[in-house]
């Protein structure tokens, strides 16, 4: 496994976003993970809809039928991979503009651009995340942001960020290693993480978060689109 990696590197990942007074975050998290999927598959980059996630995915979660993908009201990734193999793919950005707010299912089936075959929940522990990153491409997960609002840069490592407050919902791109000394001393792995609240937060929207220790919740909600059947 590489010592650091950057799937921004390779082009397979877009602008950061901005979803803006609306709890779509999942819906972010979700076109993040299947956006890099589908370059995997095509060495295409394509801007996908989070707008028709937040219109038209109400999917319920099978374990907990209360939770169900509710638009700015928060969703779940893993409905999200479920809708999105039963409506057939994603249409692009550009087709389906985000607006903020939950709207009326615009969905054309005409316009769809990627199909997610299959998708996989990673039940592994940090340690094997980043080669599961290498391999499939960036990772939907849930993370507890408490910390993140008040987050201006460099690698956060907060001592009381709970494993299980898990709110948000986010896609690590890529990990590294600040402090590359012989002593080691300073040497502070981190995963590199887009958010979806804009390029003023944070670095240029970015998030880095110590890697090794779950930090945040980091590694108990881990999804990647593991298969993407495309069209076109
Ligand atoms: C109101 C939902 C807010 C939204 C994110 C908003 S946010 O703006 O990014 C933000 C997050 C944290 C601090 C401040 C701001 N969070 C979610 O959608 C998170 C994302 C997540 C959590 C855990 C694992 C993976 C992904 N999902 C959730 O919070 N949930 C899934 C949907 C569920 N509802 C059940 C009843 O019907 C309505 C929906 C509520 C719990």
């Amino acid at each position: 496994l590489p010592e650091s990696f950057d799937w921004r590197d390779q082009g397979a990942v877009t602008e950061v976003k901005d979803q803006g007074a609306c709890g779509s975050c999942w819906a972010f998290s979700t076109t993040g993970a299947v956006e890099g999927s589908n370059f995997i598959a095509t060495g295409k980059l394509i801007s996908l809809s989070e707008q028709q996630l937040v219109d038209c995915d109400h999917v319920c979660d099978p374990v907990d039928p209360l939770s169900c993908d509710s638009g700015c009201n928060g969703g779940l990734m893993t409905n999200a991979y479920e809708y999105i193999k039963q409506a057939g793919g994603l249409e692009k950005e550009a087709d389906y503009k985000y607006t903020a707010q939950d709207g009326k299912c615009k969905f054309d089936s005409n316009k769809l651009v990627v199909k997610v075959a299959n998708f996989t929940e990673v039940p592994v522990d940090e340690a094997q995340m980043g080669a599961y990153l290498v391999n499939y491409g960036p990772l939907a997960v849930g993370i507890n942001a408490a910390f993140m609002q008040t987050y201006i840069g460099g690698v956060s490592c907060p001592l009381i960020c709970s494993k299980r407050n898990i709110d948000h919902g986010v896609l690590i791109v890529g990990y590294g290693a600040r402090g590359f000394t012989p002593v080691r001393l300073s040497y502070k792995p981190y995963w590199i993480i887009k958010n979806s609240w804009g390029k003023s937060w944070g670095e240029e929207g970015y998030y880095k978060l110590c890697r090794g220790y779950g930090e945040c919740g980091i590694s108990t909600m881990v999804s990647s689109v593991a298969a993407i059947a495309v069209i076109d």
